[in-house]
């Protein structure tokens, strides 16, 4: 006889695979017997309308080398949008829970930075050590998933509630719940570490808009010209800090919270609405002349990237590759180069469209490394990456086709006219 599979809370650690055979409840359950939630540790907490359901897993991340870092995860969502999340075997969570990735983590011991106060920003993170450009910082967990839409959805009374029995219930809510900022006011603690700390993350295929919130990440403060950028994967729903310039010991670490490519007074007025503070990160406190030098730069790429894409649109393709000379030069000089994001299928397709093979191959590479290298994919960046591999291997084989005839063509010899042309 088949053997019947075991569900539920009590199986070893990171046997958590969601089967069909043990389907993930996913409303409010009034059974007592921990094996029934699986693989929440407590069984859906839901209200109504909605309804709207906390699911909890107390002990994730499951990490082989653990720096007190299981704060647990709780999501905020409607059942429907847990279940398309959760169930199909490609599903971001699916992955999450049930295999986090073991190998890359050794960076973590001893990490290489410290937090303590900065004038002005409260708390903040500072390299211990030099931290070359390029390197993994930290990586971080998500202990707080929720729609965005739901505090709009329900009164203000039911938002606090689905808030406050999430962080009650993650196995180290005290981290959280000190993440609180000085917003207080009207705001209950968890209200306000998510005012503070969270991020806007689009999660699966759907691109469904979630908050999330990662304690680590959570003591990294902003600034517009940052020495390091997070890279999110859906796959396991990490958020991993590079760096992003060489760090010196004692520098303080830093982030954008907002997209780089703003000029000043757009920074200013996205981090005063969607963060609530006012920046005084070493370029906002620049003189005006440095500063209005850099919000030329910034200017001046935004354009180039547009006018890039008319003239692809126009299939001016020459031109085109122009306007990407200029806008990379752009990029090394506002030092914007490690915050360009999905930037490089542009140049890498133009530079095909010309010819220029070795040039495609070179940007065709640098988006792949976006797609893949900061992180274990999710399943979009997936196609993407497949997309990508598609076309680089096509260039190889094209690179290889070019040299053998080049190659040909010097070896035949020269054709001399000899005769006499009347
Ligand atoms: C995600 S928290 C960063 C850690 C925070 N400093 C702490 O003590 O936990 C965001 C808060 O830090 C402060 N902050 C971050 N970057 C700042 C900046 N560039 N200028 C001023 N305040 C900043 C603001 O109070 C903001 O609401």
């Amino acid at each position: 006889a088949t053997p019947q599979p075991i569900c539920g809370w009590g199986l070893p650690r990171n046997s958590l695979n969601h089967t069909p055979l043990c389907p993930a409840p996913f409303l409010s359950s009034s059974s007592s017997s921990p094996s029934t939630w699986s693989p929440w540790t407590h069984p859906p907490h839901c209200i109504s309308p909605g309804p709207w359901c906390v699911y909890t897993n107390a002990a994730l991340p499951f990490l082989p080398v653990s720096d007190n870092n299981n704060t647990g995860l709780s999501i905020i969502t409607t059942p429907e949008l847990a279940s398309t999340l959760f169930d199909l075997p490609s599903h971001p969570l699916h992955k999450a829970l049930s295999a986090l990735p073991a190998d890359n983590l050794t960076h973590r011991l001893p990490t290489p930075y410290e937090v303590r106060p900065v004038p002005g920003k409260g708390l903040g993170v500072f390299a211990t050590r030099r931290i070359p450009r390029g390197k993994v910082i930290l990586i971080d967990y998500l202990a707080l998933l929720a729609t965005v839409a739901y505090p709009g959805e329900v009164g203000r009374d039911k938002v606090r509630e689905l808030m406050q029995v999430g962080v009650e219930r993650l196995g180290a809510p005290e981290r959280v719940r000190g993440l609180a900022g000085s917003k207080g006011g009207k705001l209950v603690v968890e209200e306000d570490v998510l005012v503070t700390n969270a991020f806007e993350l689009p999660l699966g295929m759907e691109e469904v808009g979630y908050m999330g919130l990662f304690v680590e990440l959570s003591r990294i403060n902003h600034a517009c010209n940052p020495n390091a950028h997070v890279h999110f994967s859906e796959t396991t729903l990490a958020m991993t800090i590079w760096s992003a310039k060489d760090i010196e010991v004692g520098e303080e670490i830093t982030i954008s919270y907002s997209s780089t490519e703003l000029t000043s007074e757009e920074r200013k007025e996205t981090l005063l609405k969607q963060w609530g503070f006012k920046c005084t990160c070493s370029l906002c406190s620049a003189p005006q002349d440095v500063l209005a030098a850099s919000d030329a730069r910034r200017r001046e790429f935004r354009a180039a990237r547009d006018g890039i894409l008319q003239l692809a649109q126009e299939e001016d393709f020459h031109s085109a590759v122009e306007v990407v000379q200029k806008l990379f030069k752009l990029v090394e000089e506002e030092e914007l180069e490690p915050h360009l994001g999905d930037l490089y299928e542009i140049p890498a397709r133009l530079y095909y469209q010309v010819g220029d093979l070795e040039n495609a191959r070179k940007y065709f590479k640098r988006s792949m490394w976006e797609y893949y290298g900061w992180g274990v994919p999710g399943p979009k960046d997936q196609v993407s990456l497949q997309n990508a591999a598609q076309i680089l291997a096509r260039l190889e084989e094209d690179i290889a086709l070019r040299r053998e005839e080049q190659k040909n063509k010097k070896k035949r010899k020269p054709q001399v006219y000899l005769g006499k042309i009347n």
